[in-house]
């Protein structure tokens, strides 16, 4: 039976709180899900939500999709009405999608108590709305609502649920965890003991798992191994409370851990480019730290990850990042070790190999200035002009020397505050004075220091400092407070690098990573 990868990033996952998608991006993520080679993608709840109902008819004329199909999302008939008389189940087929999902309540105390209606209605609602939607040539999943907390409690009447469904035309009843309390073994034994009851084969399962227990991903994983051949999950793990399983984690799990190709080829690939386009378009910054696709999930920051990977990276990645199209990263940091140092310049396209005494006192530098508050990690730039300052072919070449610098600020009578900054300093033998004013302090420096190298360096017009972060850092063993300020700073060109500074004063905190970023960036033109 076909391996069936369902998304419903633009239902379940639109349940997050804080996430509205546009109807644009919602043809925007189902494009990017449809790149990344789902089978389904679950659209939204038509004639609930207007701006579902407005998703599914642009639908029909601006998307055009290579493996995916689209679900319109609804609830069987309500308790009482006839099904051809529902208007629910009218806006499901006015969708007009080749497949429908139905939520069904396959837990008896929801049947009573929510619904407020008999489990034999309920019945009657799932054969009615099945058969009804089936026999109008749509394909029909059915979401068994609370399927694992109905099954414990009265397991012939969630079992009834799943039979009803399958033989009104049902393609596969999804084994729901919605309120997602449940843990992997507990998914194992429910769906052996449903399939002895049933006699159904677990093929004819899906699952879907909400993330309550931390475990919807496991849930998930257990589900196939117990013989379910359809998972649902969203993207990133969006979804209501917690959010749902993560289906790129979950695609990921079963083509690389269990062996099964369940997206075309070429697809995984995909997945952190895809997973960070819909974090764009959700308007939620990418989770660094998220499996497979995050930024940090093959960063490496102890040093004796990075002995063991430099012989072999696969000695310390469960696996190749590439095959998700993630890279692998060192981290330089007061953890690192030699091989640290050397993985990372060669990142930075340093060979260290024959400078085993540049290496050491890298290594060292960097301990003793991460000891002072420095931090390097998200400091490229700044490394690597320490290591260079310690290689002879390499050196960067600073572009002045320093006499002094003077920082002023003046708040005016009439509330204005100025800042005001001289520098002093030698440029090509030349000695340069020059003075600028500014918003701030640091931002006053930098002009002056602009200034006054200039006629020297015309391609600093093009350099503009893209971000600014000053961090307070706790002093340590008995020394005041220190300040770390990074600067992002940009070409024009799409290039940027980051430098850092560190002192009890932010200013001067400033300076340090202002003059790195500068040497870095016209270095780097020079070449
Ligand atoms: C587990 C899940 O996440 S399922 C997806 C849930 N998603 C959403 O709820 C988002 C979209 N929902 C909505 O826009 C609205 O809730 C609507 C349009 C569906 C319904 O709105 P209203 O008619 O105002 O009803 P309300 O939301 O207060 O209550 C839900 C109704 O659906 C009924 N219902 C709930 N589940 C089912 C079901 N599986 N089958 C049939 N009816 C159901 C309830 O009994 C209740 O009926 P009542 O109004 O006769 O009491
Ligand atoms: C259908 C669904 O979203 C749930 O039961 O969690």
């Amino acid at each position: 039976m076909t391996f069936q990868v369902y998304d419903t990033t633009l239902r379940d996952g639109a349940q997050r709180e804080g996430l509205s998608y546009s109807v644009i991006d919602k043809l925007a993520v189902a494009r990017l899900l449809d790149e990344f080679g789902v089978g389904f993608i679950e659209g939204g709840w038509p004639g609930a939500v207007p701006k579902d109902t407005e998703f599914f008819r642009r639908a029909r004329t601006e998307l055009d999709l290579r493996h995916a199909l689209l679900v319109a999302f609804g609830a069987t008939r309500k308790a009482g009405v006839a099904v051809a008389d529902d208007p629910q189940v009218r806006a499901l087929l006015d969708a007009r999608t080749p497949a429908v999902a139905l939520v069904a309540k396959a837990d008896i105390r929801h049947v009573e108590r929510a619904l407020r209606t008999t489990g034999a209605e309920n019945l009657a609602m799932v054969r009615d709305t099945v058969a009804h939607l089936v026999a109008q040539g749509r394909r029909v999943f059915v979401d068994g609502e609370h399927f694992f907390d109905g099954f414990r409690h009265d397991p012939a009447y969630t079992a009834s649920v799943v039979e009803t469904a399958l033989a009104a035309g049902a393609e596969r009843f999804v084994l729901c965890d919605t309120n997602g309390g449940m843990l992997p073994s507990r998914v194992t034994a429910a769906i052996a003991d449903l399939t002895a009851r049933t006699g159904i084969a677990p093929e004819l399962f899906g699952m879907h798992a909400q993330n309550d227990t931390a475990c919807a991903v496991a849930n998930t994983i257990a589900a196939v191994e117990a013989g379910v051949r359809h998972v649902q999950g969203t993207a990133n793990g969006y979804g209501e409370r917690p959010g749902n399983a993560d289906l790129f984690a979950v695609v990921a799990n079963l083509q690389l851990k269990l062996g099964l190709p369940v997206l075309p080829d070429g697809c995984l690939e995909q997945m952190v480019r895809v997973s960070h386009a819909i974090a764009e378009i959700a308007n939620i910054a990418p989770d660094t730290h998220q499996a497979y696709a995050g930024a940090a999930a093959f960063a490496h920051k102890a040093g004796l990850h990075a002995s063991a990977i430099k012989v072999d990276p696969l000695l310390y990645n469960h696996v190749d990042p590439s095959v998700v199209g993630n890279d692998m990263r060192i981290l330089v940091t007061e953890m690192a070790g030699r091989a640290s140092i050397e993985l990372k310049s060669r990142e930075l396209g340093l060979d260290l190999a024959g400078h085993p005494d540049a290496v050491s006192k890298v290594t060292a530098r960097v301990k003793e200035l991460e000891a002072g508050g420095w931090s390097f990690e998200a400091a490229d730039a700044s490394f690597e002009l320490l290591v260079r300052s310690e290689l002879p072919d390499a050196a960067p070449v600073r572009p002045f020397a320093l006499e002094s610098y003077r920082v002023l600020v003046e708040h005016r009578e009439d509330g204005e505050v100025v800042s005001e900054a001289t520098v002093k300093i030698r440029v090509r033998g030349e000695r340069v004075i020059a003075t600028a004013e500014g918003n701030g302090p640091v931002n006053a420096l930098d002009e002056a220091l602009r200034v006054g190298l200039s006629r020297h360096y015309p391609e600093l017009r093009d350099f503009e400092l893209a971000d600014y972060k000053v961090r307070i850092l706790e002093g340590t063993h008995g020394t005041g407070a220190v300040t770390r300020v990074l600067v992002e700073t940009a070409d024009g060109t799409g290039r940027d690098w980051t430098t850092v500074g560190v002192h009890p004063n932010v200013v001067e905190a400033s300076w340090h990573a202002l003059v790195d970023a500068l040497t870095y960036g016209l270095d780097r033109a020079a070449v």
